[in-house]
């Protein structure tokens, strides 16, 4: 055993506090039973989890990028809603096997993407398990939130970014394909998906909205039967959208078709919206009816699921 309990309570405390410390509306952050936070408006609140082997693997990532993906996956989910991220808990089981470095390195990674959505982690748990699991709980606040039910015929359809680099640089590590200057962005978004605050928050006037965990066919299918409408996304459209021609590059040379790591990979938890001006990529339009419709798509690509 390369650590203790107490010894890994107190390097995580010491990198959490400081934030607890300075943010007036903790009241009581971490070191007691429970956390005393302020609250205003709606509270928002979503956990998610990421298990070793599942979600990451620690040949692949640093402990940093662990921490911030599971960190960006909660965060996506609370602007996914309309909200603003505010508090973080997270419950950790390691083997015993770790370096205190990485657990350190994984409490960093979660504080510095924390801090940049000006949210702060306020406690959380610690345990021994045979893998590496963290699970995150996010709390946030809003006035209005947005759900997946309200997407109106007529809206027209966005993503704030292309979706696709995270499944591509996932399958460059799993065929472990030589690294080549192209796969920086892939292998980048799917060690520590970017998450920019600023952009997140003007999809507020979005009408239904919800983040891309799991492939953009799964959200639009889950928005088009919450809002009992129909989704037309137009590939002519994604082509013309910002990374195309890059995520086309990489697929040729990964071996992979572009509209599978666009439609059926996840994991990039950019948004996905519907309304009337807003900004990222248009990719399409609701119209009456049922289902998601792909214009040109000659077969249904794949997306990932747990159970199969
Ligand atoms: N174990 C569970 N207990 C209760 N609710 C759950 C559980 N797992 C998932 N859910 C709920 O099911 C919905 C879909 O979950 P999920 O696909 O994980 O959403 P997301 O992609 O936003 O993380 C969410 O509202 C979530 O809170
Ligand atoms: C080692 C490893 N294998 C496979 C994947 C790919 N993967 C794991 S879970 C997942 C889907 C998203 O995860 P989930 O737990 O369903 O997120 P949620 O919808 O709850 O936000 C994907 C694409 C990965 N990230 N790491
Ligand atoms: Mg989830």
């Amino acid at each position: 055993m390369n650590f203790n309990e107490e010894q890994v309570i107190s390097e995580i405390s010491s990198i959490f506090s400081h934030s607890n410390k300075s943010n007036p509306e903790v009241i009581v952050g971490i070191g007691d039973d429970a956390a005393v936070v302020t609250t205003d408006h709606h509270s928002v609140i979503t956990t998610d989890m990421a298990i070793e082997g599942i979600h990451f693997r620690c040949e692949w990532s640093s402990a940093y990028e662990i921490g911030c993906k599971i960190t960006v996956a909660n965060l996506a989910d609370i602007y996914a809603m309309g909200a603003d991220p505010r508090y973080l808990v997270v419950a950790l089981t390691l083997t015993g096997n770790e370096e205190l470095s990485w657990i350190k390195e994984l409490a960093q990674g979660i504080a510095d993407t924390a801090a940049k959505s000006d949210s702060v982690v306020v406690g959380g748990d610690l345990s021994r398990a045979q893998q590496i699991m963290i699970s995150m709980t996010a709390v946030g606040t809003s006035r209005l939130h947005i759900t997946r039910s309200g997407a109106q015929v007529g809206d027209s359809i966005y993503v704030s970014a292309l979706p696709g680099f995270s499944r591509a640089g996932f399958e460059i590590l799993s065929k472990n394909l030589p690294h080549s200057p192209a796969f920086v962005r892939a292998l980048s978004q799917f060690k520590s998906p970017e998450l920019d605050p600023a952009l997140m928050r003007t999809f507020k006037s979005a009408h239904a909205l919800c983040d891309v965990s799991d492939s953009l066919l799964i959200q639009a299918e889950q928005i088009s039967k919450a809002s009992s409408v129909a989704f037309e996304i137009d590939t002519k459209k994604i082509e013309k959208g910002d990374g195309f021609t890059d995520l086309a590059a990489v697929a040729q040379s990964i071996g992979c078709d572009v509209w599978d790591l666009i439609l059926a990979g996840g994991e990039d938890h950019v948004l996905l919206a519907t309304g009337v001006n807003l900004p990222g990529i248009c990719i399409g339009r609701v119209i009456e009816g049922s289902g998601v419709k792909v214009l040109e798509m000659k077969k249904a690509p794949d997306s990932w699921r747990h159970f199969n």
